[in-house]
């Protein structure tokens, strides 16, 4: 736990919250025991009057809890203040969110004018409002983009079903300024600590408020990406003449996104789990995650020296005598690589399954490859 808090006016809770998981079907509620032990913290050591400031991502209303430990400990005449102020900022692009945020949103327990024209002052894009409003902006703005990665997801099976070309749409629709052009990369599906564990905290929210319909809108954009993922695996072991049992597959990239080395609730995880099910054995290669991450993620314990039979090598860029490579990481790394060399070394015929849509696919089929990508039919030889 933290130290004192004497000399801070400000005290930022960025703790984590867990989910808590409950029956088939249910959502999940976060679990708040950090943000109390932080609560009882505060007015165990805190003198003075502090600014509580609720910087973790939290379901409605966590602020009031806060505020009832904080209220029911009180020493006299020292009055604690507890604010929402959500960090919208993501993994890999941190510093940039922080020095040049789209807004900075606080909620207050009241809008006191004076104070707003103050921080104002400092701070562009300021948003203020009340305390419950900024706690659900938060998990609303995360539902949304996922939705939206869900919802181009959810385009790219209807691609992949009719020729379509799930690049082509999303750059036609994201034209319309109603609906911008970012965030509308198909993919093997969205990861990350944040996305799935914020949406069901709203889908608990949703149950708990007697909202059933609600919930079951927000639980579809993560059942959708589960879809996604395993529709992702289950192409793999179809078109490797359904079975993977024993073929070499090169896994590249681990983390959840490129520029970060955080695995939590990455995409490969749930993919590289069903191939290695199926008997594939897997090499996997990412730039930023340690081995032993990727081990402890797929439940693999080192290799034995003795026997050459391990189904899992990591952190070796090697795709020699594989049956494919999978692209599960958009590292800008991997567009660069000598594909004409990699083909000569694998198996043939020789798989690209491009999860990310980063590499180019017409010059992988000149070499020589056949190339599934996401939301696209591809001319591949006639499997
Ligand atoms: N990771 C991200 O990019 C973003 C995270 N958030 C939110 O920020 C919060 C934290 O997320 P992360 O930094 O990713 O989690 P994290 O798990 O990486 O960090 C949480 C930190 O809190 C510490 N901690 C846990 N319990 C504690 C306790 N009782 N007392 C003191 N310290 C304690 C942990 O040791 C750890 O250092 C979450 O609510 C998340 O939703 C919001 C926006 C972006
Ligand atoms: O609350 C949080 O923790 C943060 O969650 C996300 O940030 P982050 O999870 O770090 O990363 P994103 O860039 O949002 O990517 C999330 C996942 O969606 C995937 N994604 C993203 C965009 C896209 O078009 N397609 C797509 O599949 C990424 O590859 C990744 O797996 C939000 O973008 C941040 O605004 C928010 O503060």
């Amino acid at each position: 736990m933290i130290g004192p808090l004497e000399g801070a006016d400000l005290v930022f809770i960025c703790v984590n919250t867990p989910t808590k998981a409950y029956g088939l079907g249910q959502g999940k509620a976060a679990d708040l025991t950090t943000l109390e032990a932080a609560a009882r913290h505060i007015v165990r050591t805190a003198s003075q009057p502090k600014i509580v400031v609720e910087k973790s991502t939290v379901p409605v209303r966590a602020a009031e809890s806060i505020c009832t430990i904080l209220r029911a400990n009180e020493r006299p005449g020292v009055r604690h203040t507890v604010l929402s102020n959500p960090e919208f900022l993501a993994e890999g692009s941190a510093v940039q969110d922080l020095l040049r945020p789209d807004r900075v949103l606080i909620g207050g327990e009241r809008t006191d004018e004076r104070s707003r024209s103050g921080a104002e002052a400092c701070l562009e894009r300021l948003v203020t409002m009340n305390l419950w409003s900024s706690e659900l902006s938060k998990l609303v703005a995360n539902a949304m983009l996922a939705q939206r990665i869900s919802s181009i997801n959810a385009a790219s099976a209807i691609c992949e079903a009719t020729g379509a070309d799930v690049s082509e749409v999303a750059l036609a629709v994201g034209a319309d300024s109603r609906i911008g052009p970012r965030f509308l990369c198909a993919s093997l599906g969205f990861g990350g600590s944040c996305f799935q564990k914020d949406v069901l905290n709203l889908v608990y929210l949703c149950e708990c408020l007697n909202l059933p319909e609600v919930a079951r809108y927000w639980e579809s954009v993560v059942t959708l990406n589960q879809y996604q993922k395993y529709r992702f695996a289950d192409k793999i072991i179809v078109d490797l003449f359904n079975t993977v049992k024993g073929k070499r597959i090169a896994v590249l990239g681990f983390a959840f996104k490129k520029d970060t080395g955080d695995t939590r609730e990455s995409p490969a995880i749930d993919v590289c789990r069903r191939l290695i099910d199926e008997g594939a054995l897997l090499r996997v290669y990412d730039p930023k995650v340690a081995s032993s991450q990727i081990r402890l993620d797929l439940n693999q314990p080192e290799p034995d020296e003795a026997s050459d039979a391990a189904v899992l090598t990591v952190r070796l860029l090697s795709c020699e005598g594989a049956h494919a490579v999978v692209i599960c990481t958009e590292w800008s790394e991997f567009s660069q690589l000598d594909f004409g060399r990699i083909f000569a070394s694998m198996a043939k015929p020789a798989f690209v399954f491009d999860g990310r849509n980063v590499l180019d696919h017409e010059a992988l089929l000149r070499i020589g490859f056949r190339v599934r990508a996401v939301g696209k039919r591809l001319d591949c030889g006639g499997v």
